[in-house]
C-alpha cells in the first residue's frame, strides 16, 4: 500500500487557492490517500535536479508538485502552483535526507548555488572584516549536527545572523534549526542534545541506510520527518488536514513539541516553559487531546484550565478545531480557575461569597491603619496579607511570626509582626461577617473541600499560563486530581508574569524536576518584533517557578518581518488621531478588523481609542467580549495575555502611565517589592508587544516610558 506524505509548505499555498481549485486539489490528492491513483499521470520534468520530483495536472492552469518513489509505493505532496511556475519549481528542487535525523529535506539547488556565489563575492570584498558567524564551531561539530557539505560551504561565509536569516528559506529546516541555535548562542553540545532528543528517540533508532535502500527510502524518510511532513493514512485524514489549512499547529508540531505532547505517561507533574509564542498553549492543547484519546476515560475527566475567562474560551475554541471526534472532545472540560474554585467552594460557607476587589480592600486597610496607628501604606498590608498570610495559609500569630517572608524586602520586628497579625485578624473577621472573600480565599476553601473528597472530579489537569497563579489556586488545583501518572501538566512563562502571584511549585508539593522541557522557537512573531520586545526585558532576572532562574537562551523566531514602529505624539488627541490613521491604513491594505488588536495600560484610554475609531466609521469590539463580533479588538494590556493578532498597537506607553504609578510600591516602603512591581509592569509591556504576528506599533504622547529606553536608544 502506498505511503502519502504532505509537506508543511504545501498548506499555506493550498490556503491561498480559490475554492474551486482547492476542490480539484482535494479530489486529485484524495486518490493518493485512498490508493486509487493508479491511473493518475505524473509528468517528469525536463532537466530536473531530482528525477523523483514530478508534476501532476490539477486544472488546465494549476499543477501539483509531488516527489514519488520509483516503485510507486510512496508520494510526497510538495506544492501547488500555476503550470509554468510548477515546472520551474520542480526542476530546481532536490529531495535529500538529513545526515543526522534521516528526515526529508527539500532544497532549491539553483538558488542555493547562486546565494553561495553571492556570499563568496561579499566575503572577498575588502570591507568584509567582521568575524565569521560560525568561526567558533568546528567542521566536525557541524557535521555532527547534520550540516551537509553544501550548507557548510555557504554557512562558513556568513558573518551575521541577518545573513543567516536571509538564507533561511534555502537551508533545509533541521539544518537551519541547528544553525539558528548556534547563532543564538547555544553550544554545539546543547544543540546536539536538542536535535538528538528530537530526532533520535532511543526507542525508535534510525533505520540504517542499507536497510532503507532495499525498501522505500522515501517512505522511510517521510516517517522520520517530524515537524514538517505529515504522513497521511487515508483520505479522511487528508480531508481533515486540508479543512484547516491555516492552522499548521494542528498537524505540524515541532519535534520538541510533539515529544512533550505525546510523551508516554509522565510519572507525576510535568511542565513546559518557553518564551512568548513558542507554542506552549499548542502543546497544552495537544497534550489534553493525547490524554483524551484514552477510551477508558469518562466525559469531562480532563480539566484544561487557565487564569482568565477569555483565555479559557480561546482554549475551548482551539480544542474544537483540533479534535474532530466529539466523544474524545467531550472528555475535556475547559474552564478558568476561579470558576472551578467557586464551583468547589464548600456549601457550609454559604452559597458563594462576594469577591472583594483590590480597591475595596485598600479602603479597609486604610481604615485599620488609622485605627491601629500603623505607619505603613495600605498597599504594603495588602501585599503582606496576600503574599505571606494567604500564600502560606497562615492562621495563627505564631505561624505568622515564623512565616517565610522571602520576596518581601522590608524586615519586620516581632512586635510589629504581632501588631500586624491583629490587623489581619480583624480584617478577615470583617470580611467574613459581611460575606466577602478574595479569590485566593475562595480557592483555599475549595482546596480544603476537595482534599476531603475521596473521588476527585478530574483524572488529569492541564494548566496554561501557569506563571500567574497564586499559591492558593495551586493548592486547589493540586487537590482536584489524585497524585499519580499524568496528574498535572503545566505550561507557563515567568517572563510573562503580570500579576503579583509568585509561587514555587516545589514548596506546594508539585515536583516537576526531570519532567520539565523548554521550547525555544517562536512561531508567532517575526524575528524583528521578537528581538525588539526581548530588549525590553534586558537585565531582568526571573525565577523559573521551581526555585531556579529562568533564561531565554536560544529563544528565536522562525521567520522574518517588518521592524516594529514607534510613534510619538504631542498630546492624547493627536495620539488617538494617529492610531485611527494607522488602523485605517491597515484596513485599506486588506487587513481584517478582527485581526487588529489595540491595548493600553488603562481601560479608559482604550475606551477613548474606541470612540475615535467609531467616529471614523471603524467598528470596534472589546477584548473578552463576544468572539464573533466584528471590529478592531481593544482592551487593556492585561486582557492581551495569551492572545495574538496580525497587527498590534500598544498605545499610551508614556512616562506617566507605564509603569503605572499606582501599581508600584514605593522603594522606601519595600525595595524588593518595588523591583518586583517594576518587573511585572515591564513584563506587561512585553506581553502586549509579543501579541503581534506581522506588525507592531508602540505609541505614546509626551515623554516615552522609561521601559522603552533600550529600544529607543538603539533606534
Ligand atoms: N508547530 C507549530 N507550527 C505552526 N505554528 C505554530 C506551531 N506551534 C505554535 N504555533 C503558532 O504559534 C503561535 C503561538 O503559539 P502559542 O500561543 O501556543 O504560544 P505560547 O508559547 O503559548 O505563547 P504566549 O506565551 O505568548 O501566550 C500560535 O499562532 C500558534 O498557532
Amino acid at each position: 500500500m502506498a505511503t502519502l506524505g504532505l509537506h508543511r509548505e504545501f498548506l499555506p499555498q493550498y490556503a491561498k487557492l480559490e475554492k474551486t481549485v482547492r476542490d480539484r486539489v482535494d479530489e486529485v490528492f484524495a486518490k493518493f490517500a485512498a490508493h486509487t491513483h493508479a491511473g493518475v499521470h505524473l509528468e517528469k520534468v525536463t532537466g530536473a535536479k531530482d528525477s523523483r520530483i514530478r508534476t501532476i495536472r490539477i486544472t488546465g492552469f494549476w499543477r501539483g508538485v509531488v516527489a514519488a518513489h520509483d516503485s510507486g509505493s510512496s508520494y510526497l505532496l510538495l506544492n501547488v502552483l500555476p503550470h509554468d511556475k510548477a515546472t520551474e519549481w520542480a526542476r530546481n528542487r532536490r529531495v535529500t535526507e538529513n545526515k543526522l535525523s534521516g528526515g526529508i529535506e527539500v532544497r532549491n539547488d539553483v538558488a542555493l548555488a547562486t546565494a553561495t556565489n553571492n556570499f563568496r563575492r561579499l566575503d572577498s570584498a575588502p570591507s568584509a572584516s567582521s568575524p565569521k558567524l560560525f568561526e567558533h564551531v568546528s567542521d566536525a561539530d557541524l557535521g555532527r549536527l547534520g550540516i551537509d557539505d553544501d550548507i557548510r560551504t555557504v554557512c562558513r561565509l556568513l558573518r551575521s545572523t541577518d545573513e543567516l536569516d536571509a538564507l533561511g528559506n534555502l537551508i533545509p529546516e533541521t539544518q537551519y534549526d541547528a544553525l539558528a541555535g548556534l547563532a543564538a548562542g547555544m553550544t554545539p553540545e546543547a544543540v546536539w542534545q536538542e536535535l538528538a532528543h528530537n530526532h533520535l528517540p532511543a526507542e525508535e533508532p534510525r533505520a540504517s541506510t542499507a536497510e532503507s535502500a532495499d525498501t522505500d527510502e522515501l517512505a522511510a524518510a517521510m516517517k522520520r520527518s517530524q515537524g514538517y511532513i505529515a504522513v497521511v493514512n487515508d483520505s479522511e485524514e487528508l480531508a481533515d488536514i486540508l479543512e484547516w489549512p491555516f492552522d499548521l499547529w494542528r498537524v505540524f508540531l515541532h519535534p520538541t513539541q510533539r515529544r512533550i505532547a505525546e510523551h508516554a505517561p509522565y510519572n507525576g507533574p510535568a511542565r513546559i516553559t518557553g518564551g512568548a509564542g513558542t507554542g506552549k498553549t499548542v502543546v497544552a492543547l495537544h497534550r489534553a487531546h493525547h490524554l483524551a484519546r484514552n477510551p477508558a476515560l469518562p466525559e469531562s475527566s480532563i480539566l484544561l484550565t487557565t487564569f482568565t475567562k477569555n483565555l479559557a474560551e480561546e482554549l475551548s475554541r482551539n480544542l474544537d478545531v483540533l479534535i474532530g471526534d466529539p466523544v474524545v472532545r467531550a472528555r475535556i472540560e475547559v474552564t478558568n480557575v476561579d470558576v472551578i474554585a467557586r464551583r468547589h467552594f464548600p456549601q457550609q460557607h454559604g452559597k458563594s461569597s462576594t469577591i472583594i476587589d483590590r480597591t475595596d480592600r485598600l479602603v479597609r486597610w486604610r481604615r485599620l491603619i488609622r485605627q491601629h496607628d500603623l505607619d505603613l501604606p495600605e498597599s504594603f498590608l495588602d501585599q503582606e496579607w496576600r503574599q505571606v498570610v494567604l500564600a502560606q495559609e497562615v492562621t495563627t500569630a505564631e505561624q505568622y511570626r515564623a512565616a517565610d517572608r522571602r520576596g518581601r524586602g522590608k524586615a519586620l520586628a516581632p512586635t510589629l509582626k504581632d501588631k500586624l497579625w491583629a490587623v489581619f485578624e480583624e480584617f478577615t473577621a470583617q470580611l467574613r461577617a459581611e460575606g466577602y472573600r478574595t479569590f485566593e480565599e475562595v480557592a483555599d476553601a475549595a482546596a480544603h473541600s476537595l482534599r476531603a473528597q475521596p473521588d476527585k472530579p478530574y483524572r488529569h489537569l492541564v494548566v496554561d499560563e501557569a506563571q500567574d497563579l497564586h499559591p492558593s489556586r495551586w493548592r486547589m488545583l493540586r487537590a482536584i486530581v489524585d497524585r499519580g501518572a499524568d496528574d498535572l501538566f503545566i505550561a507557563g512563562d515567568t517572563h510573562q508574569r503580570i500579576y503579583d502571584n509568585k509561587a514555587s511549585l516545589r514548596s506546594l508539593g508539585i515536583h516537576v524536576s526531570g519532567r520539565s522541557a523548554k521550547l525555544r522557537i517562536n512561531y508567532r512573531t517575526s524575528r524583528e518584533i521578537l528581538l525588539w520586545s526581548t530588549a525590553l526585558l534586558l537585565g531582568e532576572r526571573v525565577d523559573d517557578m521551581d526555585e531556579g532562574e529562568e533564561n531565554l537562551t536560544g529563544y528565536r523566531s522562525s521567520f522574518r518581518g517588518e521592524p516594529p514602529e514607534t510613534a510619538s505624539f504631542t498630546d492624547k488627541p493627536a495620539e488617538i488621531a494617529g492610531i485611527v490613521d494607522r488602523v485605517r491604513g491597515w484596513l485599506a491594505t486588506g487587513v481584517s478588523a478582527e485581526t487588529i488588536g489595540i491595548s493600553s495600560r488603562t481601560g479608559q484610554f482604550g475606551k477613548d481609542i474606541a470612540k475615535g475609531l467609531e467616529a471614523a466609521g471603524i467598528d470596534t469590539a472589546q477584548l473578552g467580549g463576544d468572539a464573533g463580533q466584528a471590529g478592531v479588538r481593544i482592551g487593556t494590556m492585561h486582557k492581551m495575555k495569551g492572545l495574538e493578532f496580525r497587527c498590534v498597537i500598544v498605545a499610551d506607553v508614556g512616562a506617566r502611565v507605564v509603569p503605572m504609578p499606582s501599581a508600584i510600591t514605593d522603594e522606601s516602603v519595600d525595595p524588593q517589592q518595588h523591583q518586583q512591581d517594576l518587573q511585572s509592569e515591564r513584563n506587561l509591556l512585553f506581553v502586549a508587544c509579543t501579541r503581534a504576528r506581522d506588525l507592531l506599533c508602540v505609541s505614546w504622547h509626551g515623554q516615552p516610558s522609561e521601559f522603552l529606553r533600550p529600544v529607543l536608544d538603539v533606534g
